[in-house]
């Protein structure tokens, strides 16, 4: 009896707070604000169990019953707004971009002050803007990308070298064993060790190939709208950001692509015939053939569609309480677009769920932020300022993969049967790295032969050979390899510092 009694205070004194917490929260919640509507979730932690691995598709699943805008709690104190549609992206974008232009910063970013520099989970404010500004006119302006053209054909170039001589040394039916994260792991140690010493080293007055970096340390401004001097710091937060922000997004997006086409043999059919006509067997395949590739660019924009890199963009945070579609959005709240959900919404798209890249052929979408049904790179304000540099360099490395070798999915591997299972990290890549197999084409000049008719410009003197034995390798080792998708800073960078001294210091404190 004693020990029921003890029981029964001991539960009370642990369970009344609860119950208050519970209470009172819903209270002051209908009281103030109208609210988005959502799961009700649990009292303390909200809806934090609700989410799972795949919290986009979760979410997307709760559009049916509670419409375009969600409304989440993780814990006691932190709301989350989810935008599921497009109206409702159309809605946020153009008439309260300027409220929704803050973003939140996660507390494994507070560390070694990582935010104070960055530029994608900066505070908007005078700070941004200055940054936006300076990537944008030094790095990303049409002249400046034409500019690094010959850096990325190099990289590319590596990259084909690489897949050939791994197939030349594979045995039959083997795969290549994939190191390659250890490599991308070493180059970005390496990159962090050169934005670190880089500060000591410069030489004034170098105007020759003068880099964004150069631009960067030698910057000086007014310290009104703009900081009179860039930190150390800074700088090397921002290139470690470019690096970060550029490569995942773009190298799984190319993953994707091919993994789209493997599943879809028709669709491979068709973009290759397109390029071997558009390009032709003894040219490589080039930045400037990508606008004359439409079904390619329309391959390119079906695989964002159905696979975002970035499912809930990057979370933004509200700068001041928001009224947004008839809710009161209080000041702080964590913002989510789920541009997955809205690439397989069934308002937006006939068959959303198929794979069919010619339904953007003749069509004006594109992915600039202006089509609020399909931004894999966002739109407004913090929409992804490196989106010219990635959109070209996915074209250029998947038109020159398909364009140098042919792709097949390795024995007892279907269409029907790759694993297209998610894995939420940085981005949402494929779970399972994609294992393929290619053939390589060797290209014997002239000979009497008439190559196969899907892969030459009729009337060809050139005589074509298959490899007769097939290669097999995970393909973002030759993508992170190469790192081509950054290559424009990777190798400025790395001639710039070859006379810096090792440093000893470590790379972001
Ligand atoms: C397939 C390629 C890429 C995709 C899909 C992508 C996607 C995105 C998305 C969704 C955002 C957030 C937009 C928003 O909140 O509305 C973003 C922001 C950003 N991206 Fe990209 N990105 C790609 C490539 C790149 C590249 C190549 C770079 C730079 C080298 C880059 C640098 C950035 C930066 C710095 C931001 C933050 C912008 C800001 O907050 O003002 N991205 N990107």
């Amino acid at each position: 009896m004693e020990w029921e009694w003890s029981y029964l205070c001991f539960s009370s004194i642990i369970l009344l707070p609860v119950f208050i917490l519970f209470f009172s929260q819903k209270k002051t919640t209908k009281c103030s604000y109208k609210l988005p509507p959502g799961p009700p979730g649990l009292p303390f932690f909200g809806n934090m169990f609700e989410l799972g691995t795949e919290p986009y598709k979760r979410m997307a699943a709760l559009k049916q019953k509670y419409g375009p805008v969600l409304w989440l709690k993780l814990g006691t104190s932190t709301n989350i707004m989810v935008v599921q549609t497009a109206q409702a992206a159309a809605e946020l974008f153009k008439n309260h971009d300027t409220s929704f232009a803050d973003r939140f910063i996660p507390d494994v970013n507070k560390t070694h002050n990582y935010y104070q520099g960055s530029l994608a989970i900066g505070r908007y404010g005078s700070f941004w803007r200055f940054q936006r500004r300076i990537c944008t006119v030094e790095m990303f302006v049409h002249k400046k990308i034409s500019d690094t053209v010959p850096v990325r054909r190099k990289c590319v170039d590596n990259m084909v070298k690489w897949i050939e001589k791994a197939a030349n040394s594979a045995k039959k039916g083997s795969g290549i064993e994939n190191r390659g994260s250890l490599d991308f792991f070493n180059a970005m140690k390496g990159i962090m060790e050169w934005s670190g010493t880089r500060g000591r080293a410069v030489k004034k007055g170098a105007e020759k190939g003068k880099d964004f970096l150069d631009v960067l340390l030698e910057f000086e401004g007014t310290g009104k709208d703009e900081p009179a001097k860039l930190s150390e710091h800074e700088i090397k937060v921002l290139i470690v950001e470019m690096f970060l922000a550029g490569s995942e997004t773009t190298s799984s997006s190319v993953e994707w692509a091919l993994t789209e086409l493997l599943r879809h043999p028709q669709a491979m059919a068709e973009v290759k015939t397109e390029i071997s006509k558009v390009i032709g067997l003894n040219k490589k395949f080039e930045e400037s053939d990508i606008e004359n590739l439409p079904y390619m660019q329309s391959v390119i924009k079906e695989s964002l569609r159905l696979h975002p890199p970035l499912p809930f963009l990057i979370p933004r945070e509200t700068i001041q309480d928001t009224k947004f579609m008839g809710y009161d959005i209080p000041k702080g709240t964590r913002v989510l677009v789920n541009t997955w959900a809205i690439g397989r919404d069934p308002e937006c798209w006939d068959d959303p769920m198929s794979f069919k890249p010619e339904r953007f052929l003749g069509s004006k979408i594109d992915v600039k932020g202006q089509h609020y049904e399909l931004i894999p790179f966002g739109a407004g304000r913090r929409m992804c300022v490196g989106l010219p540099l990635g959109h070209r360099m996915m074209h250029f490395a998947l038109g020159s993969l398909l364009h140098e070798f042919d792709w097949e999915l390795p024995n007892g591997v279907s269409p029907k049967s790759i694993n297209m299972d998610e894995s939420m990290g940085a981005t949402a890549r494929k779970r399972d790295s994609l294992k393929v197999c290619g053939q390589v084409m060797l290209m014997l000049a002239p000979g009497p032969l008439e190559p196969p008719s899907i892969l030459e410009p009729e009337g060809s003197k050139y005589e074509l050979l298959k490899a007769s034995k097939s290669f097999g390798f995970h393909l973002q080792r030759a993508l992170e390899k190469y790192n081509i998708i950054n290559s424009a800073f990777t190798i400025k960078l790395q001639n710039h510092t070859k006379s810096v001294k090792p440093t000893t210091q470590a790379p972001l404190d």
